[in-house]
C-alpha cells in the first residue's frame, strides 16, 4: 500500500521489477538509467548526522569538437527549524545552520552553482493574511543577514549561490531571488513577475509584481536564470530566459498539494525541452503553523519532490515529499546546444509570427 508520504518514484521502483522499471524509465524518466553519482562517504555521514537526504546524477553530451562544460549544480529543500511564534532573529538564525550544513556538504562533493528555495531563510507566512508581524523577516537584496551570511560561504568555497528572499527595498517588498558570485559579491537579482492571486496563496497583497524582467546572470560555472515559483506557470516567461542566453534556469517554489502538484512534474520538465536548458525545480518541505493576532490558526504543508531536467528532456527522480534534501546534478552545458541542433526549437519558433499577433 502506498503511504502518502512517499513520492512517485518511490512507489514506482517499490513496485516493479528490474525489466519493467528499465522500460518505465525510459518513458517516463527519458533514460533506463538513472546515471546516479556515487557520494563520498563524508557526505554520506554529513547527510545521516544532519538528517537530509542526498543524491546526485549526472547528464553527459555527445562528444564534440568544443570541450565537455562539466558544472555541479545543487538543488536544496528543506523544512523551517524552530515554531514561528519565536523570535524571528532566531528562527533566522535556526535556518542559516542547517543550510550551512547542507551547504558544506555539497562544497566538499565540489558543486558549483547551488540555489535555495523560495524565500528559504522564513516560514511562508502570507498565508496568515498578516503583514507588519512578519516584517523583520524582509531585508536589503544586496547587504540584508541572508546576502551577508551566504555571500561568506560562496567566497569560502568558490560557489555561486541562488537565494530567494523577501525583498525590502525603502519600504516596498518583492519576492527576490539575489545570486552571489563564486567570490562572494552580489552579482544581481531577480524579482519574481507572476503572483499568485490563488486561494490562500494571495501575494498580490504583500509585494509587487517584479520590475527585473529576464535577467540571465553570466556567472564563472554557466548562464542561469531564477524563474519564481509561480512563474513556472508561464510559459512565456521560461521563454524569455532562454531568449536571454540562459543555459540553466532555477524555480524556487513553495507549493503545496492542493496547488497542482500533479503539475509540479510537468511544467519545469517541458519548459527545459522547449527551451533547450536545464530546470531545477525546488520546493520546501514540512508543515508550517501559524497563529494569528486573533488566535486563529493556519497551517501549510510543503510536498518538497525537487528534481531536475536536461535539454534533452530527461529527468532525474524526486527528492523526497517531506524530508530536508540536496540533490547534485553534474551537467555538461554543451548538451543545451547539442539539443538545439537536434530539435532545432528555436530555428522552427516562428517568433515574428507571434509578435504580430501579440500586438
Ligand atoms: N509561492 C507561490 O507562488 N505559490 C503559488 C502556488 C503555486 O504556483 O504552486
Amino acid at each position: 500500500m502506498a503511504n502518502s508520504r512517499e513520492n512517485f518514484d518511490e512507489i514506482i521502483k517499490r513496485n516493479l521489477n528490474l525489466e519493467q522499471l528499465k522500460i518505465f524509465n525510459r518513458i517516463y524518466y527519458g533514460r533506463e538509467d538513472h546515471c546516479e553519482v556515487k557520494l563520498k562517504e563524508s557526505t554520506m555521514t554529513s547527510s545521516k548526522d544532519n538528517n537530509f537526504e542526498v543524491s546526485a546524477y549526472s547528464f553527459t553530451a555527445a562528444k564534440e569538437g568544443r570541450k565537455p562544460r562539466i558544472v555541479k549544480l545543487g538543488l536544496v529543500q528543506h523544512s523551517i527549524v524552530l515554531t514561528t511564534d519565536k523570535p524571528i532573529k532566531e528562527q533566522r538564525d535556526a535556518v542559516f545552520n542547517k543550510i550551512e550544513k547542507i551547504i558544506e556538504t555539497a562544497a566538499s562533493e565540489g558543486v558549483n552553482i547551488i540555489c535555495l528555495q523560495e524565500t528559504w531563510p522564513m516560514p511562508f507566512f502570507l498565508c496568515t493574511g498578516e503583514k507588519e508581524e512578519w516584517a523583520g523577516f524582509a531585508e536589503s537584496a544586496s547587504e540584508g543577514p541572508s546576502t551577508k551570511f551566504l555571500s561568506n560561504l560562496a567566497k569560502k568555497f568558490n560557489m555561486v549561490i541562488v537565494s530567494p528572499i523577501l525583498e525590502d527595498d525603502n519600504g516596498t517588498w518583492w519576492n527576490t531571488a539575489v545570486v552571489i558570485d563564486e567570490n562572494g559579491r552580489y552579482l544581481g537579482k531577480h524579482r519574481k513577475n507572476h503572483l499568485p492571486s490563488v486561494g490562500s496563496f494571495s501575494e498580490t497583497s504583500f509585494y509587487a509584481p517584479g520590475d527585473t524582467g529576464h535577467p540571465v546572470f553570466e556567472t564563472k560555472f554557466a548562464r542561469i536564470a531564477v524563474n519564481i515559483c509561480y512563474g513556472r506557470h508561464h510559459a512565456l516567461n521560461w521563454m524569455m530566459f532562454a531568449l536571454n542566453g540562459a543555459d540553466v534556469v532555477f524555480n524556487p517554489s513553495a507549493t503545496v498539494a492542493e496547488f497542482g502538484e500533479s503539475f509540479w512534474g510537468i511544467e519545469a520538465r517541458n519548459a527545459a525541452i522547449a527551451n533547450s536548458y536545464f530546470t531545477c525545480s525546488i520546493n520546501r518541505v514540512g508543515t508550517e503553523k501559524f497563529t494569528r493576532k486573533d488566535g486563529s490558526e493556519v497551517s501549510r504543508s510543503f510536498y518538497g519532490s525537487s528534481y531536475a531536467t536536461a535539454p534533452n528532456g530527461c529527468r532525474t527522480p524526486s527528492l523526497s515529499r517531506d524530508k530536508d534534501g540536496l540533490l547534485i546534478i553534474e551537467v555538461d552545458i554543451n548538451l543545451c546546444r547539442q539539443a538545439k541542433d537536434i530539435w532545432g526549437f528555436n530555428m522552427t519558433s516562428r517568433l515574428d509570427m507571434y509578435a504580430k499577433e501579440l500586438n
